[in-house]
């Protein structure tokens, strides 16, 4: 299913169903009306057909004309109300069981219409979508209600809408540059698709924002990249203290554990020595070997052992986790390039991954340290943590829209399990369910 399927079903699905289902009753009453004028019409045929043969027949007897008379009104007398009534009737027997029917047949044929794989496919789309319903409630009361009470006062599409769009969208983390582009961009979608009424408006709306959320539609360059014939894949986290990377690092080295995969963590943080326990702490509950040198030691001497190790062992992944302050900028990057150098020393082709991990509920400060770091780092990927913790939301449309990096992953909570690959699909689905 393409991505604007799944957004409609899931987002607009409820409502399509309803209309569907009114059209299917606009159509049957349509017929019982075309069955209804027809009995009508035969009715007067006949009517008039028995007035003929009543003056045919006027020769006949009178007693006999009575009777007939009489029975033809008796006969009409009764045929009347019992049309009507049984009308009536039948158009309530036949509506009640028909939608109930129609939203059967309708079930039965999605059930057999789809096979068996794309089944447990949507079984992990389902799981997935939950994940990012949970982790985005938050936002989704934030960000996703705020739109929401935006349409409730719409009025008219005029410039007052736009402006106030444009900073409803300033005031979500969306950023200036992006709140402004996006705004033209709607402004020209609502003409060319004609849209006045607040339906209409929502829908181009949230369509434009998925657009964005999904930017490049090729959710394949999100992937992380895993070269099997390449071990051990090693993977550098990079960002500035607290941002969330010692955290992603434990939550991966749990999933790829769980897909059978071999990992080595190295705590290379060694300026923070809360950094180290905690590499530590999570390779005990992941139950995932950690490499540590000596507090203070250079970090890259701790890259350098994690790797001979890594190769020795034939890992499959190496995360690598790193400083997130030191005394200046400068020495942070001179000390990251350093690391750099270690692992290719051992490994040419490493590291698979360079992925700069941003809080993502700091809003455009996370946009600023993403373009800053971009600048003297050679990086592949973005992870943003900490989704949950933020009502905003528009940093991630910041960030799809000012940065040529692909978000990889986001953190949606604490625990092991809170972390996902980037989805604009579920991510939109989190963000405005319930809503539109
Ligand atoms: N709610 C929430 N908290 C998170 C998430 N990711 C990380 N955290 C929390 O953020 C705090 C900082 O995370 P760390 O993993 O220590 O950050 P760090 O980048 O390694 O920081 P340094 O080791 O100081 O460089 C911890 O309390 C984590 O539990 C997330 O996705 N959601």
């Amino acid at each position: 299913m393409g991505l604007f399927d799944r957004i409609k079903k899931s987002l607009f699905g409820k409502k399509d169903d309803e209309e569907e289902k009114k059209e299917e009753q606009e159509k049957q009453e349509e017929v019982e009306q075309k069955q209804d004028d027809s009995e009508a019409v035969a009715q007067e045929e006949q009517s008039e057909e028995s007035a003929e043969s009543d003056k045919q027949e006027e020769t006949e007897p009178i007693e006999e004309d009575n009777e007939s008379e009489a029975s033809g009104e008796v006969a009409e007398d009764e045929e009347e109300p019992e049309s009507e009534e049984t009308a009536e009737i039948e158009e309530e027997q036949e509506t009640e069981p028909q939608e109930s029917e129609t939203t059967e047949e309708a079930e039965t044929e999605t059930d057999e219409e789809e096979p068996e794989t794309e089944e447990l496919e949507e079984d992990e789309d389902s799981s997935q979508e939950e994940l990012y319903e949970k982790g985005l409630e938050k936002t989704n009361k934030g960000f996703g209600a705020r739109l929401n009470a935006f349409f409730a006062k719409f009025r008219t599409v005029d410039e007052d809408f736009f402006d106030d769009l444009e900073d409803l969208l300033i005031e979500s983390d969306v950023g200036y540059e992006t709140a402004e582009q996006l705004t033209d961009e709607l402004r020209e979608e609502a003409k060319l698709q004609n849209a006045r009424s607040r339906d209409d408006l929502k829908k181009v709306i949230v369509e434009k924002l998925v657009d964005l959320y999904d930017k490049g539609g090729n959710s394949e360059d999100e992937k992380l990249i895993y070269h099997p014939e390449d071990k051990p894949n090693v993977y550098l986290f990079v960002g500035v203290n607290g941002a969330g990377k010692t955290t992603t690092i434990g939550k991966l080295a749990k999933r790829f554990k769980d897909e059978g995969k071999s990992v080595i963590m190295a705590a290379a943080d060694t300026f923070r020595a809360g950094a180290v326990e905690q590499l530590v702490e999570w390779g005990k509950r992941v139950d995932v070997p950690v490499v540590t040198g000596k507090e203070k030691a250079d970090p890259a001497s701790v890259v350098y052992d994690a790797t001979e190790r890594a190769i020795n062992e034939k890992a499959d992944y190496l995360l690598v986790d790193t400083a997130g302050r030191l005394q200046n900028k400068k020495n942070l990057m001179a000390e990251l390039e350093k690391i750099q150098r270690t692992i290719k020393k051992l490994l040419p082709d490493q590291p698979t991954e360079t992925l700069l991990v941003l809080d993502g509920s700091t809003g455009q400060n996370a946009l600023l340290q993403a373009k800053d770091f971009d600048k003297t780092t050679k990086l592949t990927g973005l992870v943003l943590t900490k989704l949950d913790g933020s009502s905003k939301g528009g940093v991630v449309l910041a960030i799809r829209n000012e940065m040529n990096l692909p978000v990889k992953l986001v953190g949606l909570g604490e625990k092991a399990e809170d972390l996902a690959d980037f989805d604009a699909a579920n991510y939109a689905i989190g963000l405005f369910h319930g809503l539109v």
